[in-house]
């Protein structure tokens, strides 16, 4: 049957962490459905429309060699239970396994209908660093009848809140800074710029 990840961000702005899920998603998965989300427990800085504009340069700049990344604009929803809704319509007979980090585990129970959700699809934990995965409590998750698994893989140590609120490039790949430049977005951008002038 076909393995098919579904991977929803706010990519407000995306970071390097998100480029390290992706690559990882691909090897892994026969296919890996990526968009660009409003969080409901969130503000965002930037429109919808640029960051999934973003989400759509970091998948060309990953050019993974299996081309199975794809941005899916029509999956979008706060509500992910809406979006495993439209993702079953599309791949009725595929294996669907939703990927969250592990930062957001316990705050999973508050998400719409969640229950109805964990039945819906398999659950995919990506370890982020400061959630260890040894001490989440996945117990309640199983004993709903949910499928979890923890991914194998190391995510750098990045947010993108850590660009928001302090610039922070390192969270950030050439190619989101440049188009951040470009596009004028976020504060640092302008405040780069006054800076390069008083030198
Ligand atoms: N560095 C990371 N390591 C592991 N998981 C991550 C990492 N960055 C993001 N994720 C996961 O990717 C998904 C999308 O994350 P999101 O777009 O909210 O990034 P974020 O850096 O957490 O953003 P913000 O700082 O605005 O909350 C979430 O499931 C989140 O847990
Ligand atoms: O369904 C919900 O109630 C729900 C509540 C919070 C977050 N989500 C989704 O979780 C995904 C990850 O959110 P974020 O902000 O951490 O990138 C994104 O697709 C959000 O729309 C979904």
């Amino acid at each position: 049957m076909q393995k098919i990840a579904l991977f929803g961000t706010s990519a407000d702005p995306p970071t390097a962490g998100h480029k390290t899920i992706l690559s990882w998603l691909s090897q892994h998965f026969d296919w890996v459905a990526v968009w660009a989300s409003d969080n409901p427990f969130k503000s965002h800085q930037t429109s919808l429309e640029h960051r999934s504009a973003m989400l759509l340069l970091m998948i060309q700049e990953i050019n993974s060699p299996r081309h199975n990344l794809c941005l899916h604009p029509e999956l979008s929803s706060p509500r992910t239970l809406e979006t495993v809704e439209q993702a079953r319509l599309l791949w009725p007979n595929a294996d669907l396994t939703l990927v969250i980090g592990s930062d957001l585990v316990g705050q999973l129970s508050r998400w719409y209908k969640f229950e109805q959700l964990l039945k819906q699809v398999d659950l995919l934990i990506v370890p982020r660093p400061g959630y260890p995965s040894e001490q989440l409590d996945l117990w309640q998750l199983r004993r709903m009848g949910a499928d979890v698994a923890i991914a194998s893989l190391s995510a750098p140590n990045v947010s993108s809140t850590s660009y928001r609120e302090t610039g922070d490039r390192e969270a950030l790949t050439p190619t989101i800074e440049d188009y951040i430049n470009r596009e004028h977005l976020y504060a640092w951008h302008e405040a780069r710029k006054r800076a390069k002038v008083a030198h």
